[in-house]
């Protein structure tokens, strides 16, 4: 079987993109990560990317007069990389329906939110603002609709009672960095399909290690 091509989309700090990094170069994921693009070019996800040897594009949707037209540069730029699976790791840009159907069953997206709840931005304010007692992330096949695709995989991280947007930020980050790569190791040995159901992980942090949970 070979390595599945890894090209991950990013507009800051790159934490799951090195997550994802790690699980390849441990071999957890069968593959690599042949191209990082951004579309700012002060992501620090960018110097991750070049201290790991992988070729770094930079996008910037200013330079463009309409989503549209980003998007149509965008999808030719990761094409050229012929990629197995495009991995959206904190890229926060809206991705119109021409490229998410181009990209259809093989375009992932982590959230910070346990979906459906919290779609879109500033989550963890909103669940501490809504006295939510627990929060977590969700990774998902990428659909037209934002944050609406298929769920893969979800973890559960309690709301303590003096968190901050941060500190809740932070031990999500934690899960982020488990459950991501997992999911993408799941995909690299052909075990997910966008038509399953699959289970939602429940209460307990996943295993640091190989679980196996796809049908
Ligand atoms: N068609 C889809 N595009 C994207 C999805 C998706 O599921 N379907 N997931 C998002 C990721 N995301 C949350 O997980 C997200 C990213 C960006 C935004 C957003 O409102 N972006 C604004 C700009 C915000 C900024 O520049 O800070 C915008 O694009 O106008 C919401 C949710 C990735 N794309
Ligand atoms: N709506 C998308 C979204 O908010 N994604 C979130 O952006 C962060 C990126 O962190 P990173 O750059 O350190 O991986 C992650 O927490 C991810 O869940």
């Amino acid at each position: 079987m070979s390595n599945t091509r890894l090209v991950v989309l990013i507009s800051g700090s790159g934490s799951n993109l090195q997550a994802i990094i790690n699980a390849c170069q441990s071999n957890q994921i069968k593959g690599e990560v042949v191209a990082v693009i951004s579309n700012k070019d002060n992501a620090y996800g960018l110097t991750r990317a070049a201290n790991a040897g992988i070729n770094t594009r930079v996008l910037s949707h200013k330079t463009f007069a309409t989503r549209e037209d980003y998007d149509v540069e965008l999808a030719s730029l990761i094409d050229s990389f012929n990629p197995d699976l495009v991995v959206l790791a904190g890229f926060m840009r809206i991705l119109s329906p021409d490229l998410v159907q181009k990209f259809n069953g093989k375009m992932l997206n982590i959230h910070p939110s346990l979906l459906p709840k919290y779609q879109g931005l500033n989550t963890h304010q909103r669940a501490i603002d809504a006295k939510d007692d627990v929060h977590g992330v969700s990774v998902h096949f990428v659909t037209e609709e934002l944050d609406g695709g298929p769920v893969v995989l979800q973890a559960k991280v309690p709301i303590l009672a003096d968190d901050t947007a941060d500190t809740l930020a932070q031990r999500v980050h934690e899960q982020e960095h488990i459950i991501y790569p997992l999911v993408v190791q799941w995909f690299s040995e052909h075990r997910l399909t966008m038509e399953a159901d699959y289970a939602i992980f429940d209460d307990q942090p996943l295993p640091a290690q190989g679980a196996t949970y796809p049908k």
